[in-house]
């Protein structure tokens, strides 16, 4: 493609030629120019000679007239070509001319929309125009001149341009008087649509840098004409350097946006919407602020280095992990930073932070995994270094605090070098984690200690159900409690803990005791185990009341019926300790109803008795102990102790049964005994009884 040839950006129907434009932007590399780069427009009436003019000057090739054909228009719509051999690049503008007779009633609306867009997009704009016109009220140029002040109307805070005026056939007026009167002209045009409320106070020159030339006739002096067109060339050398053509290039945009911001213009200008150029840049610096962070976005995403860090620290923490992945980084955002630095502040400030924000997202899974591996490492590393001292039999508060120290240093210096410079994360999350991992062990060893404390004495207290069991019970529960809870808040200082946590923690070791107690008092109430132990104490007491009886006794009788009752009062008092776990050491009258209602049925206790419309109510008919202290648990309920003691009754019957025949069976040898006395008189049984030792 000769891009000296020209490419049509806009059509005769003002359809933008998008991909034509691309091709013009490859073939002519133009986006690599960055900011050293100037638009030249030429504008004027049709006919006027300005492709003629463009190609002399800038040795391009749009389509001019055959002299031969006569005044009809060439130009249609909006060219563009690339300037030969001059250094800025230089793209040249040629318009369809204004005041056209082809294009009928619209040709305003157009004239004004190409008029617009030259001045909205070129920095400089050439004015061709017959050097006769000056002066003249009715000139060809002069609707030209109006349109192009009119729309700076529309033209929010624009770029300074260049404004140079290209008097044709000039001959022999003087130079300087022209442009005396063509200023004038100017002014005085500028002065007539200027609005009060905008304009009115502004001078041209705050808009315009306005300069003017004059060429002579290119048929009738050719020579002169190639001449002072030579000269008027080098002007366009060098024209973006300070003095130069161009004017105000503070603004100025990398060449890489042109076709995103010619389109978006000329749509604008098409909408017939104000062209709002702050607006155009925004958006046009949004556009690509937009696809250069995407780049380095998948450019950082695909970074070896960083890759081979992401793919390292799935295996475990990597050693500079945090230095390696910020420096990645930075060099994306560097690059971005040198890509963007022509556009708006606040757009590429807002790109980066987006840029920024989504590389973070690409890293924090492999941070995240890294913290992981610290942790998880530190605290293997904790449970063994204080295995390995206990085992060795070091003090264990000494011990924790020790390692607790040691790991939470090395922790910390693990996730300092993880740190990436460009985030504000921290490792709080892990940090309190270890902690609380730490904390859980040594609550682990605490909660053990309770237990092997606790445990076995506790069984076998239950099992023992003597009057005072629950208050051995609770001695017991309390102070070997209480000696682990201070041990705890003794270790648990190495990880300074405020002492709500500290009370939170023991109040758990305290729970785990007495959750443990009641786990003990209730297997230890398990009804089949309770009839065990009933049954096994009646027969307990019950042989030794019988082999407490001397042979004096042999002489008497025992009342078996006393014995039964002792022996009974002995087993409920075990199912009156299993009834429920007294934690605190308030009396109840657990013992006394049970007493009352399964030994006591002749003389029942009046205040024991509970009555409903007279009649008289089972105490023990109930799934409730009344009047026991709201800390007291219920292991067996009244109702379950009734049915125990009802079972209980019907296995010691043989047991009972046994000792009376027993009894029977002594009373009959006694008689016996007496009867053989009698016989063998006084001596004899007197040798007798010291034969048997009475
Ligand atoms: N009088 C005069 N005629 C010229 C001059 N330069 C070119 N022409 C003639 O003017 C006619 C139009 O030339 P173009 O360069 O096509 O004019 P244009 O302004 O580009 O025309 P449109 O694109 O149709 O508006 C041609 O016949 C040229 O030979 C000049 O300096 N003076």
């Amino acid at each position: 493609m000769k891009m000296e040839q020209g490419m049509q950006l806009i059509d005769g129907n003002g359809k933008f030629n998008v991909d034509g434009l691309k091709d013009f932007m490859t073939a002519t590399e133009f986006a690599q120019s960055g900011l050293s780069y100037a638009i030249v427009a030429i504008i004027g009436s049709q006919s006027s000679g300005k492709s003629t003019l463009m190609n002399q000057t800038f040795h391009t090739n749009f389509e001019e007239m055959d002299a031969y054909n006569g005044r009809s228009q060439t130009t249609k719509g909006i060219w563009i070509a690339k300037c030969s051999d001059i250094d800025p690049f230089t793209i040249a503008m040629d318009f369809e001319g204004t005041d056209s007779n082809q294009r009928g009633e619209d040709d305003t609306a157009f004239e004004k929309q190409s008029t617009l867009f030259a001045l909205a997009i070129a920095d400089v704009v050439l004015i061709n125009m017959w050097y006769k016109d000056i002066g003249l009220e009715n000139a060809a140029s002069r609707p030209l001149l109006k349109t192009v002040f009119q729309v700076m109307k529309r033209l929010f805070k624009p770029r300074k341009k260049t404004l140079l005026f290209v008097l044709r056939d000039h001959s022999k007026t003087p130079l300087e008087y022209l442009k005396t009167a063509l200023l004038e002209d100017i002014e005085k045009i500028w002065a007539a649509v200027a609005e009060p409320e905008t304009l009115c106070s502004a001078p041209l020159k705050e808009f315009f840098n306005v300069e003017i030339t004059a060429l002579p006739h290119y048929e009738f002096q050719e020579e002169k004409f190639k001449e002072q067109v030579a000269q008027l060339r080098q002007r366009f050398v060098h024209s973006i350097y300070p003095g130069g053509l161009v004017g105000d290039r503070q603004e100025v945009e990398p060449a890489s946006v042109f076709p995103l911001r010619a389109e978006e213009i000329w749509k604008i200008i098409k909408d017939n919407k104000d062209l709002d150029l702050p607006a155009v840049k925004v958006m046009v610096a949004t556009v690509r602020c937009e696809e250069i962070a995407d780049e380095k976005l998948k450019c950082f995403t695909y970074d070896e280095d960083w890759l081979k860090m992401k793919e390292a620290v799935q295996d475990g923490p990597v050693s500079g992990f945090g230095g390696a992945v910020s420096s990645i980084l930075e060099t994306y955002l560097s690059e971005y930073d040198r890509e963007v630095v022509y556009f708006d502040q606040e757009v590429r400030n807002e790109k980066r932070r987006q840029l920024l924000s989504n590389a973070l997202m690409v890293v924090r899974d492999a941070y995240d995994t890294l913290l992981m591996h610290l942790y998880s490492n530190t605290v293997k590393s904790f449970k063994t270094r204080l295995e390995q001292s206990q085992n060795e039999g070091h003090e264990y508060v000494v011990d924790i605090h020790l390692y607790s120290q040691s790991c939470m240093v090395e922790f910390d210096q693990g996730c300092e070098d993880a740190a990436i410079h460009q985030s504000e994360w921290n490792a709080s999350k892990y940090r309190k984690k270890l902690i609380c991992d730490m904390l859980s062990e040594m609550m682990a060893k605490y909660k053990k200690q309770i237990t092997h404390a606790l445990s076995k004495r506790v069984e076998s207290l239950l099992e023992s159900g003597e009057r005072d069991t629950w208050a051995s019970i609770r001695n017991l529960f309390e102070g070997n409690t209480e000696a682990a809870v201070s041990e705890f808040s003794d270790a648990a200082v190495s990880f300074n803990l405020n002492s709500s946590e500290i009370d939170t923690r023991s109040q758990h070791l305290r729970e785990h005791a007495r959750n443990l107690l009641e786990m003990k008092a209730r297997e230890a109430a398990d009804a089949g185990r309770v009839l065990m132990r009933m049954k096994d104490r009646f027969s307990q007491v019950l042989s030794d009341y019988e082999s407490s009886l001397s042979w004096y006794s042999w002489t008497g009788e025992i009342n078996l019926d006393e014995v039964e009752r002792k022996t009974l009062s002995e087993s409920l008092r075990i199912l009156s300790i299993m009834a429920a776990i007294r934690f605190d050491g308030m009396p109840d009258r657990i013992e006394k109803v049970l007493y009352s209602s399964l030994m006591d049925r002749t003389v029942p206790d009046p205040s024991l008795q509970n009555t409903f419309m007279g009649a008289k109510l089972d105490p023990l008919a109930s799934d409730t102990w009344e009047e026991v202290s709201p800390e007291a648990i219920t292991l067996l309920k009244p109702e379950d102790c009734k049915s125990l003691w009802m079972n209980f009754i019907e296995k010691i019957k043989p047991m009972m049964t046994g000792a009376r025949s027993r009894q029977d069976g002594r009373r009959k040898a006694r008689e016996g005994l007496a009867a053989a006395v009698a016989e063998i008189g006084a001596v004899g049984s007197a040798a007798v009884l010291t034969l048997l030792g009475v």
